[in-house]
Protein backbone atom coordinates (compact mmCIF):
# COMPACT_ATOMS: atom_id res chain seq x y z
CA UNK A 1 0.00 0.00 0.00
CA UNK A 2 1.66 3.59 -0.54
CA UNK A 3 1.78 6.27 1.66
CA UNK A 4 -1.40 8.46 2.15
CA UNK A 5 0.45 11.06 3.46
CA UNK A 6 -1.15 12.95 6.02
CA UNK A 7 -0.18 16.67 5.54
CA UNK A 8 1.43 18.39 2.50
CA UNK A 9 4.74 18.39 1.82
CA UNK A 10 7.52 19.31 -1.32
CA UNK A 11 7.31 15.85 -3.75
CA UNK A 12 11.05 14.99 -2.85
CA UNK A 13 9.96 14.50 0.85
CA UNK A 14 7.39 12.78 0.45
CA UNK A 15 9.66 10.67 -2.18
CA UNK A 16 12.12 9.86 0.22
CA UNK A 17 9.54 8.73 2.99
CA UNK A 18 8.03 5.92 0.37
CA UNK A 19 11.40 5.09 -0.78
CA UNK A 20 12.05 4.33 3.26
CA UNK A 21 8.41 2.61 3.32
CA UNK A 22 9.71 0.32 0.27
CA UNK A 23 13.09 -0.45 2.21
CA UNK A 24 11.25 -1.61 5.28
CA UNK A 25 8.89 -3.92 2.84
CA UNK A 26 12.21 -5.26 0.96
CA UNK A 27 14.19 -5.60 3.98
CA UNK A 28 11.74 -7.48 6.64
CA UNK A 29 8.96 -8.96 4.22
CA UNK A 30 6.49 -11.59 6.03
CA UNK A 31 5.87 -8.83 8.83
CA UNK A 32 2.82 -7.13 7.97
CA UNK A 33 1.91 -5.49 11.55
CA UNK A 34 5.36 -3.33 11.40
CA UNK A 35 5.04 -2.53 7.79
CA UNK A 36 1.54 -0.97 9.47
CA UNK A 37 3.21 0.63 12.15
CA UNK A 38 5.84 2.34 9.72
CA UNK A 39 3.82 3.47 7.29
CA UNK A 40 1.45 4.92 9.85
CA UNK A 41 3.96 6.90 10.71
CA UNK A 42 5.76 7.81 8.03
CA UNK A 43 2.17 9.07 6.68
CA UNK A 44 2.66 12.13 9.16
CA UNK A 45 6.57 13.17 8.96
CA UNK A 46 6.47 14.79 5.68
CA UNK A 47 6.54 18.78 7.16
CA UNK A 48 9.15 17.65 9.54
CA UNK A 49 11.62 16.59 7.05
CA UNK A 50 10.76 19.23 4.89
CA UNK A 51 11.26 21.77 7.58
CA UNK A 52 14.75 20.54 9.23
CA UNK A 53 16.78 19.01 5.70
CA UNK A 54 19.51 18.18 8.39
CA UNK A 55 17.71 15.52 8.94
CA UNK A 56 16.95 13.62 5.81
CA UNK A 57 20.85 14.34 5.36
CA UNK A 58 21.29 12.77 8.86
CA UNK A 59 19.25 9.42 7.42
CA UNK A 60 16.93 9.69 10.51
CA UNK A 61 13.95 8.08 8.97
CA UNK A 62 16.64 5.07 7.89
CA UNK A 63 17.96 4.95 11.47
CA UNK A 64 14.61 4.90 13.48
CA UNK A 65 12.86 2.16 11.31
CA UNK A 66 16.03 -0.33 11.92
CA UNK A 67 16.30 -1.99 15.51
CA UNK A 68 19.35 -1.46 16.86
CA UNK A 69 19.04 -4.79 18.39
CA UNK A 70 16.95 -7.85 17.64
CA UNK A 71 17.55 -11.31 20.44
CA UNK A 72 16.02 -14.72 19.29
CA UNK A 73 16.54 -17.64 21.54
CA UNK A 74 15.64 -20.85 22.14
CA UNK A 75 13.10 -21.21 25.26
CA UNK A 76 12.83 -25.50 26.26
CA UNK A 77 10.66 -26.36 29.11
CA UNK A 78 8.88 -29.32 30.66
CA UNK A 79 4.88 -29.76 31.19
CA UNK A 80 3.10 -31.09 34.20
CA UNK A 81 3.03 -34.05 32.37
CA UNK A 82 6.84 -34.69 31.33
CA UNK A 83 6.64 -33.69 27.69
CA UNK A 84 9.35 -31.21 26.34
CA UNK A 85 8.06 -28.08 24.60
CA UNK A 86 10.46 -25.85 22.64
CA UNK A 87 9.27 -21.81 22.10
CA UNK A 88 10.75 -19.21 20.15
CA UNK A 89 11.95 -16.14 23.23
CA UNK A 90 12.23 -12.37 21.40
CA UNK A 91 13.45 -9.19 22.77
CA UNK A 92 13.86 -6.47 19.89
CA UNK A 93 15.86 -3.08 21.67
CA UNK A 94 14.69 -0.67 18.95
CA UNK A 95 15.90 2.69 19.99
CA UNK A 96 18.07 3.77 23.67
CA UNK A 97 18.46 7.71 22.16
CA UNK A 98 15.95 8.23 25.39
CA UNK A 99 16.98 6.11 28.13
CA UNK A 100 17.25 2.17 28.79
CA UNK A 101 14.86 0.30 26.06
CA UNK A 102 11.62 -0.13 27.62
CA UNK A 103 8.88 -1.95 26.93
CA UNK A 104 6.54 -4.92 27.71
CA UNK A 105 6.52 -8.82 27.77
CA UNK A 106 3.97 -10.46 25.21
CA UNK A 107 3.35 -14.38 26.01
CA UNK A 108 0.97 -15.84 22.55
CA UNK A 109 0.77 -18.12 20.45
CA UNK A 110 0.50 -15.39 17.43
CA UNK A 111 3.68 -13.77 18.62
CA UNK A 112 6.75 -13.65 16.19
CA UNK A 113 9.04 -11.34 15.48
CA UNK A 114 7.06 -8.78 13.27
CA UNK A 115 4.26 -8.24 15.68
CA UNK A 116 7.37 -7.71 18.28
CA UNK A 117 9.09 -5.22 16.03
CA UNK A 118 5.72 -3.21 15.21
CA UNK A 119 4.97 -3.10 19.28
CA UNK A 120 9.00 -1.96 19.69
CA UNK A 121 8.23 0.73 17.15
CA UNK A 122 5.19 2.20 18.59
CA UNK A 123 6.84 2.18 21.90
CA UNK A 124 9.77 4.35 20.86
CA UNK A 125 7.33 7.25 20.34
CA UNK A 126 4.77 6.44 22.66
CA UNK A 127 7.89 6.44 25.50
CA UNK A 128 9.11 9.72 24.13
CA UNK A 129 5.73 11.43 24.69
CA UNK A 130 5.64 10.59 28.57
CA UNK A 131 8.93 12.68 28.61
CA UNK A 132 10.25 10.28 31.23
CA UNK A 133 13.73 9.66 29.42
CA UNK A 134 13.01 6.03 28.79
CA UNK A 135 13.98 4.26 25.11
CA UNK A 136 11.52 1.70 23.09
CA UNK A 137 11.92 -1.61 22.95
CA UNK A 138 9.50 -5.44 23.31
CA UNK A 139 9.70 -9.00 23.51
CA UNK A 140 7.73 -11.99 24.21
CA UNK A 141 7.20 -15.87 23.44
CA UNK A 142 4.75 -17.92 21.09
CA UNK A 143 4.17 -19.56 24.05
CA UNK A 144 0.81 -19.61 25.29
CA UNK A 145 0.19 -19.18 29.30
CA UNK A 146 -4.01 -20.09 29.32
CA UNK A 147 -4.78 -23.44 30.40
CA UNK A 148 -1.43 -24.17 32.04
CA UNK A 149 -0.91 -24.68 35.56
CA UNK A 150 1.21 -22.27 37.76
CA UNK A 151 3.89 -24.67 37.61
CA UNK A 152 3.96 -24.68 33.99
CA UNK A 153 4.33 -20.95 33.79
CA UNK A 154 6.66 -20.58 35.96
CA UNK A 155 9.07 -23.47 34.53
CA UNK A 156 8.12 -21.43 31.17
CA UNK A 157 9.10 -18.10 33.14
CA UNK A 158 12.45 -19.32 34.74
CA UNK A 159 13.95 -21.05 30.90
CA UNK A 160 12.82 -17.48 29.15
CA UNK A 161 14.66 -15.59 31.72
CA UNK A 162 17.62 -17.82 31.74
CA UNK A 163 18.57 -16.43 28.44
CA UNK A 164 17.11 -13.16 28.76
CA UNK A 165 18.81 -11.89 31.66
CA UNK A 166 21.99 -11.23 29.60
CA UNK A 167 20.59 -8.75 27.45
CA UNK A 168 18.54 -6.89 30.18
CA UNK A 169 19.32 -5.13 33.37
CA UNK A 170 18.34 -1.68 35.09
CA UNK A 171 20.32 0.65 32.81
CA UNK A 172 20.28 -1.21 29.53
CA UNK A 173 16.52 -3.04 28.99
CA UNK A 174 13.49 -3.07 31.65
CA UNK A 175 10.74 -5.35 30.74
CA UNK A 176 6.77 -5.19 31.62
CA UNK A 177 3.87 -6.74 31.02
CA UNK A 178 1.91 -7.02 27.98
CA UNK A 179 -0.85 -9.68 26.96
CA UNK A 180 -0.73 -12.70 28.91
CA UNK A 181 2.47 -11.70 31.11
CA UNK A 182 0.45 -9.98 34.51
CA UNK A 183 1.80 -9.70 37.76
CA UNK A 184 2.10 -14.02 38.22
CA UNK A 185 4.19 -14.15 35.07
CA UNK A 186 6.43 -10.75 36.41
CA UNK A 187 7.00 -12.79 39.68
CA UNK A 188 8.73 -15.78 38.37
CA UNK A 189 10.82 -13.52 36.15
CA UNK A 190 12.16 -11.54 38.16
CA UNK A 191 12.79 -14.82 40.83
CA UNK A 192 15.08 -16.25 38.10
CA UNK A 193 16.78 -13.05 37.51
CA UNK A 194 17.87 -12.54 41.03
CA UNK A 195 18.95 -16.58 40.93
CA UNK A 196 21.02 -16.39 38.13
CA UNK A 197 22.65 -12.72 38.82
CA UNK A 198 22.90 -13.08 42.98
CA UNK A 199 21.38 -9.27 42.63
CA UNK A 200 18.47 -7.45 44.03
CA UNK A 201 18.01 -5.29 40.74
CA UNK A 202 14.61 -4.07 41.42
CA UNK A 203 14.73 -1.04 38.32
CA UNK A 204 15.48 -4.15 35.99
CA UNK A 205 11.76 -5.30 35.76
CA UNK A 206 8.43 -3.28 36.22
CA UNK A 207 5.40 -4.29 37.34
CA UNK A 208 6.13 -5.91 40.17
CA UNK A 209 4.57 -6.51 43.47
CA UNK A 210 4.07 -3.62 45.42
CA UNK A 211 6.02 -5.51 48.23
CA UNK A 212 9.05 -6.43 46.26
CA UNK A 213 9.60 -2.95 44.52
CA UNK A 214 6.97 -2.86 42.44
CA UNK A 215 4.53 0.66 41.88
CA UNK A 216 0.98 1.16 43.46
CA UNK A 217 -1.41 2.20 40.47
CA UNK A 218 0.95 0.26 38.01
CA UNK A 219 -1.55 -2.28 37.88
CA UNK A 220 -4.28 0.33 36.92
CA UNK A 221 -2.49 2.68 35.00
CA UNK A 222 -2.88 2.01 31.25
CA UNK A 223 -6.73 1.60 31.77
CA UNK A 224 -7.07 4.73 34.08
CA UNK A 225 -4.77 7.01 31.89
CA UNK A 226 -6.45 6.10 28.98
CA UNK A 227 -9.47 7.51 30.46
CA UNK A 228 -8.02 10.31 31.55
CA UNK A 229 -6.74 10.89 27.84
CA UNK A 230 -10.80 10.24 26.62
CA UNK A 231 -11.91 12.72 29.73
CA UNK A 232 -9.19 15.52 27.67
CA UNK A 233 -10.53 15.19 24.42
CA UNK A 234 -13.91 15.50 25.71
CA UNK A 235 -13.01 18.47 27.15
CA UNK A 236 -11.91 20.24 24.21
CA UNK A 237 -15.19 19.68 23.26
CA UNK A 238 -16.82 21.13 26.35
CA UNK A 239 -18.02 17.70 26.99
CA UNK A 240 -17.19 14.93 29.95
CA UNK A 241 -17.50 11.87 30.91
CA UNK A 242 -20.56 11.15 33.06
CA UNK A 243 -22.99 9.28 31.62
CA UNK A 244 -21.85 8.38 28.29
CA UNK A 245 -22.50 4.89 27.60
CA UNK A 246 -19.03 2.82 26.74
CA UNK A 247 -18.26 -0.36 25.18
CA UNK A 248 -14.64 -1.48 25.84
CA UNK A 249 -13.33 -5.13 24.51
CA UNK A 250 -11.44 -6.86 26.14
CA UNK A 251 -11.55 -8.26 29.32
CA UNK A 252 -7.60 -8.23 30.47
CA UNK A 253 -5.80 -6.23 32.65
CA UNK A 254 -6.17 -2.85 30.26
CA UNK A 255 -9.92 -3.42 29.65
CA UNK A 256 -10.45 -4.12 33.43
CA UNK A 257 -9.20 -0.70 34.81
CA UNK A 258 -10.63 1.19 31.73
CA UNK A 259 -13.83 0.24 33.15
CA UNK A 260 -12.79 1.11 36.50
CA UNK A 261 -11.93 4.41 36.03
CA UNK A 262 -14.34 5.03 33.71
CA UNK A 263 -17.25 3.92 35.81
CA UNK A 264 -15.76 6.85 38.77
CA UNK A 265 -16.07 9.44 36.04
CA UNK A 266 -19.86 8.49 36.05
CA UNK A 267 -19.63 6.73 32.36
CA UNK A 268 -21.79 4.01 31.83
CA UNK A 269 -19.87 0.83 30.73
CA UNK A 270 -22.03 -2.33 28.54
CA UNK A 271 -19.51 -4.51 27.02
CA UNK A 272 -16.31 -6.60 27.60
CA UNK A 273 -15.16 -9.36 25.20
CA UNK A 274 -12.88 -12.26 24.76
CA UNK A 275 -11.28 -13.83 21.63
CA UNK A 276 -14.79 -16.37 22.00
CA UNK A 277 -17.12 -13.05 21.45
CA UNK A 278 -18.49 -10.59 23.85
CA UNK A 279 -21.19 -9.69 26.49
CA UNK A 280 -23.14 -6.50 26.68
CA UNK A 281 -24.64 -6.11 30.11
CA UNK A 282 -27.45 -4.04 29.92
CA UNK A 283 -27.32 -2.34 33.86
CA UNK A 284 -23.59 -2.19 33.56
CA UNK A 285 -20.30 -4.05 33.99
CA UNK A 286 -20.40 -5.31 37.79
CA UNK A 287 -16.52 -4.94 37.89
CA UNK A 288 -16.24 -6.97 41.23
CA UNK A 289 -17.71 -9.96 39.48
CA UNK A 290 -15.67 -9.37 36.15
CA UNK A 291 -12.24 -8.85 38.66
CA UNK A 292 -12.96 -12.04 40.26
CA UNK A 293 -14.25 -13.97 37.13
CA UNK A 294 -11.09 -12.95 34.93
CA UNK A 295 -7.99 -12.16 38.03
CA UNK A 296 -8.92 -14.75 40.19
CA UNK A 297 -10.46 -17.94 38.31
CA UNK A 298 -8.89 -17.13 35.03
CA UNK A 299 -12.17 -18.12 33.09
CA UNK A 300 -14.01 -16.65 30.01
CA UNK A 301 -16.36 -13.72 29.60
CA UNK A 302 -19.17 -16.24 28.58
CA UNK A 303 -18.38 -17.07 32.31
CA UNK A 304 -18.88 -13.55 33.62
CA UNK A 305 -22.58 -13.65 31.62
CA UNK A 306 -23.48 -16.70 33.50
CA UNK A 307 -22.87 -15.69 36.98
CA UNK A 308 -24.75 -12.30 36.41
CA UNK A 309 -27.83 -13.47 35.43
CA UNK A 310 -30.31 -11.72 33.69
CA UNK A 311 -29.01 -8.44 32.17
CA UNK A 312 -26.10 -10.19 30.93
CA UNK A 313 -26.18 -11.51 27.79
CA UNK A 314 -23.13 -13.21 25.89
CA UNK A 315 -22.72 -13.45 22.01
CA UNK A 316 -20.54 -16.23 20.85
CA UNK A 317 -18.34 -14.40 18.13
CA UNK A 318 -19.73 -11.30 17.95
CA UNK A 319 -17.57 -7.64 17.97
CA UNK A 320 -18.45 -5.12 20.31
CA UNK A 321 -18.84 -2.40 18.09
CA UNK A 322 -22.17 -3.56 16.86
CA UNK A 323 -22.98 -2.32 20.58
CA UNK A 324 -24.48 1.35 20.67
CA UNK A 325 -22.23 3.75 22.39
CA UNK A 326 -21.22 7.10 22.49
CA UNK A 327 -17.20 6.00 23.05
CA UNK A 328 -15.57 3.21 21.87
CA UNK A 329 -12.34 2.11 23.63
CA UNK A 330 -10.76 -0.97 21.64
CA UNK A 331 -8.29 -2.81 24.85
CA UNK A 332 -7.78 -6.13 23.88
CA UNK A 333 -5.29 -6.73 20.36
CA UNK A 334 -4.15 -5.38 17.14
CA UNK A 335 -6.53 -5.09 13.99
CA UNK A 336 -9.60 -5.56 16.18
CA UNK A 337 -11.56 -2.91 15.01
CA UNK A 338 -12.21 -2.38 11.53
CA UNK A 339 -13.48 -0.29 8.59
CA UNK A 340 -17.21 -2.43 8.81
CA UNK A 341 -17.17 -1.95 12.46
CA UNK A 342 -16.09 1.64 12.32
CA UNK A 343 -19.03 2.68 9.86
CA UNK A 344 -21.18 0.57 12.43
CA UNK A 345 -20.15 3.03 15.44
CA UNK A 346 -20.16 5.92 13.38
CA UNK A 347 -23.64 5.59 12.29
CA UNK A 348 -24.53 4.93 16.17
CA UNK A 349 -23.25 8.13 16.92
CA UNK A 350 -20.07 7.20 18.51
CA UNK A 351 -18.22 10.71 19.58
CA UNK A 352 -14.70 9.49 20.65
CA UNK A 353 -12.14 6.75 20.08
CA UNK A 354 -9.49 5.81 21.78
CA UNK A 355 -6.59 2.88 21.93
CA UNK A 356 -6.11 1.33 24.93
CA UNK A 357 -4.77 -1.52 22.79
CA UNK A 358 -1.38 -1.12 20.88
CA UNK A 359 -2.44 -0.44 17.15
CA UNK A 360 -6.24 -1.66 17.59
CA UNK A 361 -8.18 -0.35 15.09
CA UNK A 362 -6.93 -0.56 11.01
CA UNK A 363 -5.85 2.15 8.95
CA UNK A 364 -8.78 2.38 6.80
CA UNK A 365 -11.21 2.78 10.45
CA UNK A 366 -8.97 5.77 11.86
CA UNK A 367 -9.45 7.10 8.67
CA UNK A 368 -13.33 7.01 8.97
CA UNK A 369 -13.56 7.78 12.38
CA UNK A 370 -11.59 11.06 11.48
CA UNK A 371 -13.37 11.72 8.56
CA UNK A 372 -16.99 11.85 10.58
CA UNK A 373 -15.10 14.13 13.14
CA UNK A 374 -14.73 11.49 15.73
CA UNK A 375 -12.36 12.38 18.22
CA UNK A 376 -9.44 9.71 17.52
CA UNK A 377 -6.71 8.78 20.45
CA UNK A 378 -3.98 7.40 18.85
CA UNK A 379 -2.47 4.26 21.34
CA UNK A 380 0.81 5.63 21.57
CA UNK A 381 -1.04 8.67 23.53
CA UNK A 382 -3.42 7.39 24.51
CA UNK A 383 -2.32 3.71 26.44
CA UNK A 384 1.21 5.41 27.17
CA UNK A 385 -0.08 5.87 30.91
CA UNK A 386 1.71 1.83 31.53
CA UNK A 387 4.67 2.87 30.76
CA UNK A 388 4.65 6.32 32.20
CA UNK A 389 4.15 4.59 35.30
CA UNK A 390 6.81 2.27 34.81
CA UNK A 391 8.77 4.64 34.81
CA UNK A 392 7.62 6.04 37.93
CA UNK A 393 8.28 2.54 39.37
CA UNK A 394 12.09 2.67 37.54
CA UNK A 395 12.29 6.41 39.33
CA UNK A 396 11.21 4.72 42.75
CA UNK A 397 13.43 1.87 42.70
CA UNK A 398 16.70 3.24 41.90
CA UNK A 399 15.97 6.16 45.47
CA UNK A 400 14.14 2.56 46.95
CA UNK A 401 11.02 4.77 48.12
CA UNK A 402 7.74 3.76 47.58
CA UNK A 403 4.76 6.53 47.03
CA UNK A 404 1.36 6.09 48.12
CA UNK A 405 -1.49 5.41 45.24
CA UNK A 406 -2.45 8.89 45.35
CA UNK A 407 0.68 10.23 44.36
CA UNK A 408 1.17 7.88 41.69
CA UNK A 409 -2.14 8.48 40.47
CA UNK A 410 -1.83 12.74 40.18
CA UNK A 411 1.18 12.13 38.47
CA UNK A 412 -0.42 10.07 36.05
CA UNK A 413 -2.93 12.16 35.66
CA UNK A 414 -0.35 15.31 35.24
CA UNK A 415 1.28 13.21 32.20
CA UNK A 416 -1.67 12.35 30.72
CA UNK A 417 -2.59 16.08 30.69
CA UNK A 418 0.93 16.90 29.37
CA UNK A 419 0.58 14.04 26.13
CA UNK A 420 -2.71 15.29 25.24
CA UNK A 421 -1.75 18.88 25.45
CA UNK A 422 1.71 18.33 23.29
CA UNK A 423 -0.60 15.96 20.89
CA UNK A 424 -2.57 18.46 20.38
CA UNK A 425 -0.80 21.84 20.15
CA UNK A 426 1.96 19.69 17.83
CA UNK A 427 -0.84 19.10 15.69
CA UNK A 428 -2.15 22.38 15.29
CA UNK A 429 1.76 23.51 14.65
CA UNK A 430 1.73 21.67 11.67
CA UNK A 431 -1.90 22.24 9.99
CA UNK A 432 -3.65 19.29 11.25
CA UNK A 433 -6.03 20.24 14.26
CA UNK A 434 -7.67 17.76 16.01
CA UNK A 435 -5.68 15.26 14.65
CA UNK A 436 -4.09 13.21 17.82
CA UNK A 437 -1.98 11.03 15.10
CA UNK A 438 -0.33 13.55 13.86
CA UNK A 439 0.42 15.13 16.86
CA UNK A 440 1.65 11.74 18.65
CA UNK A 441 3.67 10.52 15.30
CA UNK A 442 5.64 14.04 15.13
CA UNK A 443 5.95 14.66 18.73
CA UNK A 444 7.28 11.60 19.21
CA UNK A 445 9.54 11.43 16.68
CA UNK A 446 11.03 15.04 17.15
CA UNK A 447 12.00 14.24 20.92
CA UNK A 448 13.80 10.87 19.25
CA UNK A 449 15.72 12.63 16.54
CA UNK A 450 16.61 15.58 18.64
CA UNK A 451 18.12 13.16 21.04
CA UNK A 452 19.71 11.20 17.94
CA UNK A 453 21.20 13.95 16.14
CA UNK A 454 23.16 14.88 19.37
CA UNK A 455 24.62 11.86 19.78
CA UNK A 456 26.23 11.51 16.53
CA UNK A 457 25.85 8.72 14.44
CA UNK A 458 23.66 6.14 16.65
N1 LIG B 1 -0.58 -3.99 30.11
C1 LIG B 1 -0.18 -2.76 29.80
O1 LIG B 1 0.33 -2.02 30.63
C2 LIG B 1 -0.38 -2.23 28.41
C3 LIG B 1 0.04 -0.92 28.12
C4 LIG B 1 -0.21 -0.37 26.87
C5 LIG B 1 -0.84 -1.14 25.92
N2 LIG B 1 -1.20 -2.43 26.20
C6 LIG B 1 -1.89 -3.17 25.15
O2 LIG B 1 -3.22 -3.42 25.58
C7 LIG B 1 -3.72 -4.62 24.99
C8 LIG B 1 -4.23 -5.56 26.06
O3 LIG B 1 -3.16 -5.91 26.92
P1 LIG B 1 -3.38 -6.42 28.42
O4 LIG B 1 -2.17 -6.03 29.16
O5 LIG B 1 -4.72 -6.03 28.90
O6 LIG B 1 -3.30 -7.98 28.20
P2 LIG B 1 -4.12 -9.13 28.94
O7 LIG B 1 -3.43 -10.39 28.63
O8 LIG B 1 -4.34 -8.77 30.37
O9 LIG B 1 -5.51 -9.07 28.21
C9 LIG B 1 -5.61 -9.25 26.82
C10 LIG B 1 -7.04 -9.24 26.43
O10 LIG B 1 -7.16 -9.28 25.02
C11 LIG B 1 -7.98 -10.35 24.65
N3 LIG B 1 -7.47 -10.88 23.38
C12 LIG B 1 -6.21 -11.29 23.12
N4 LIG B 1 -6.13 -11.74 21.86
C13 LIG B 1 -7.36 -11.58 21.34
C14 LIG B 1 -7.91 -11.84 20.07
N5 LIG B 1 -7.17 -12.38 19.09
N6 LIG B 1 -9.21 -11.52 19.88
C15 LIG B 1 -9.95 -10.97 20.89
N7 LIG B 1 -9.49 -10.72 22.11
C16 LIG B 1 -8.21 -11.01 22.32
C17 LIG B 1 -7.87 -11.36 25.78
O11 LIG B 1 -9.00 -12.19 25.83
C18 LIG B 1 -7.80 -10.41 26.97
O12 LIG B 1 -9.08 -9.98 27.33
C19 LIG B 1 -2.57 -5.14 24.13
O13 LIG B 1 -2.70 -4.61 22.83
C20 LIG B 1 -1.34 -4.54 24.80
O14 LIG B 1 -0.25 -4.46 23.91
C21 LIG B 1 -0.99 -2.98 27.42
N1 LIG C 1 3.31 -3.30 27.33
C1 LIG C 1 2.99 -1.99 27.76
C2 LIG C 1 3.75 -1.52 28.98
C3 LIG C 1 5.23 -1.37 28.80
C4 LIG C 1 6.02 -1.10 30.07
O1 LIG C 1 5.42 -0.83 31.11
O2 LIG C 1 7.23 -1.16 29.97
C5 LIG C 1 2.94 -1.01 26.61
O3 LIG C 1 2.58 -1.38 25.53
O4 LIG C 1 3.15 0.16 26.74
Amino acid sequence: MPLAPRLPAPPETLALLEESYESVLHRDPGEPEFHQAVHEVLESLGPVLAARPGLAAAKMVERVIEPERQIMFRVPWQDDNGVIHVNRGFRVEFNGALGPYKGGLRFHPTVNLGIVKFLGFEQIFKNALTGLGIGGGKGGSDFDPHGRSDEEVMRFCQSFMTELYRHVGEHTDVPAGDIGVGGREIGYLFGQYRRVTNRWEAGMLTGKGALWGGSLCRTEATGYGNVMFVAEMLRRRKEDLDGQQIVVSGSGNVAIYTIEKAQQLGANVVTVSDSSGYVVDEKGIDLDLLKHVKEVERGRVSDYAEARGASARFIPGGRVWDVPADIALPSATQNELDAESARILVRNGVKAVSEGANMPTTPEAVHIFQDAGVAFGPGKAANAGGVAVSALEMRQNASRAAWSFSRVEEELSTIMTNIHETCYETAERYGAPGDYVVGANIAGFERVAEAMLAQGLV
